[in-house]
């Protein structure tokens, strides 16, 4: 990607993907990935637990997906980000890789983009192959209010964003009140529903420089600060000091848990329904790859979030080089590791010797406390 005889090769435009958890990225990302529009597009998904789930719910060849596993992009994993792109690079210039005509990154739902932009257009290599084209960030209608009330990450995806996009609007139809809320972070970006969301409308953002072909990101991040400086949400506990921004998501943390042989769907479903009613509002995303006993060779994936668990979709097949298991990956504040693991073998028909086991759990969910989950 060097001047060649033809004149300097143009950067390669970059999407930023982002949303609170569960708003739907990986959803919207799959039917972007079908337009032609987005052929030779390179996907990196990160995200926040310890077993990789989301490669398994892209849908395309993993050629072109790159994963950054156990960690949040805006913190942990940034440098992986970086070596990521500039392997990219190292793999079309050595003619190992197609020529990418967009990166997209899917950032995990906590991620505050700001500090992804600065490490990739303030890296010296990197900004003369990459440029960023914008931040596109989905807010759910049926649980964006809550998550804006509450998360500052949320808050800050909203804040950055070059393009906005409104989710689940099937779900919860009334988005007043979260439209208020929205413009009250950003009153520039354009906003569309989802299922009017095409690539025209959220890629080609024009923050490049045609002069310079580099975003102007000292100004974009000055506007960040300036719309959450703003911010009057009698809720909103976030942080406004630089230094502690970025360092962490609070008491957020990813528990990831394995299976490897079938269960039943009904027990997959009820362990995550008791898992629901124990962990109460404290449990903010779940997702699930289950290795059903009825229907072995397609898993089943499972989407709660918040407390509200979406209908079960299943997969034409294992992706070629998976082993077949189970996995559940939880984020949330205050998740009991101990509990998790004690209701998922109660399900999984191996309880722990002093626990109770399934029948007995369903019989009384209300004891759950009580009987020490
Ligand atoms: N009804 C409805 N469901 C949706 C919509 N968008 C996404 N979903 C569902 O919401 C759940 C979560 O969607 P994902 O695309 O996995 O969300 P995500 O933002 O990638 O999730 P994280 O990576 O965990 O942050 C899935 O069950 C989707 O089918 C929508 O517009 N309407």
């Amino acid at each position: 990607m060097s001047a060649g005889a033809a004149g300097p090769v143009a950067p390669v435009p970059v999407t930023v993907l982002t949303g609170f958890l569960g708003s739907g990225k990986t959803t919207l990302l799959n039917r972007l990935l079908r337009d032609p529009a987005l052929r030779d597009t390179v996907v990196i998904v990160n995200e926040f637990g310890a077993v990789g789930l989301d490669h398994l719910l892209v849908e395309r060849s993993s050629e072109g997906i790159v994963e950054l596993s156990d960690g949040c992009i805006c913190c942990t994993v940034r440098g992986d980000l970086v070596d990521t792109l500039a392997d990219l690079v190292d793999r079309v210039q050595t003619g190992r890789l197609a020529p990418m005509r967009r990166v997209v990154i899917e950032t995990t739902g906590l991620a505050d983009p700001t500090p992804i932009l600065a490490s990739l257009m303030g890296h010296p290599v990197l900004v003369q192959h990459f440029a960023l084209d914008g931040v596109v960030t989905l807010v759910d209608a049926q649980s964006g209010a809550v998550s804006l009330a509450e998360r500052h990450e949320a808050r800050r995806q909203v804040a950055c964003a070059d393009r906005l996009v409104l989710t689940k609007t099937d779900l919860a139809p009334e988005t007043g009140a979260l439209v208020h809320a929205i413009r009250h972070l950003n009153a520039r970006a354009p906003l569309v529903a989802v299922a009017e969301a095409g690539p025209g409308d959220l890629f080609g953002c024009g923050l490049m420089d045609p002069a310079t072909r580099r975003a102007d990101i000292r100004r974009w991040l000055g506007e960040v600060d300036h719309a959450e400086d703003a911010c009057a949400d009698p809720h909103c506990g976030h942080d406004h000091s630089h230094a502690h921004r970025h360092d962490a998501h609070g008491a957020i943390r990813s528990l990831s848990l394995t299976h490897d042989a079938p269960m039943s769907r009904a027990d997959a479903e009820g362990f995550l329904d008791l898992l629901v009613l124990r962990f109460g509002a404290g449990l903010l995303r779940l997702k699930a790859v289950v290795w059903t006993a009825e229907d072995a060779g397609r898993p089943l994936v499972l989407h709660g979030v918040r407390t509200y668990l979406h209908p079960p979709v299943r997969l034409s097949d294992w992706p070629a080089g998976e082993a077949p298991r189970t996995a559940f990956v939880l984020i949330g504040e205050g998740l009991d590791e101990r509990v998790a693991r004690d209701l998922l073998a109660a399900f999984a028909h191996a309880p722990r010797i002093d626990a109770p086991d399934r029948a007995a759990l369903l019989d009384n969910p209300l004891s759950l406390s009580s009987r020490g989950f």
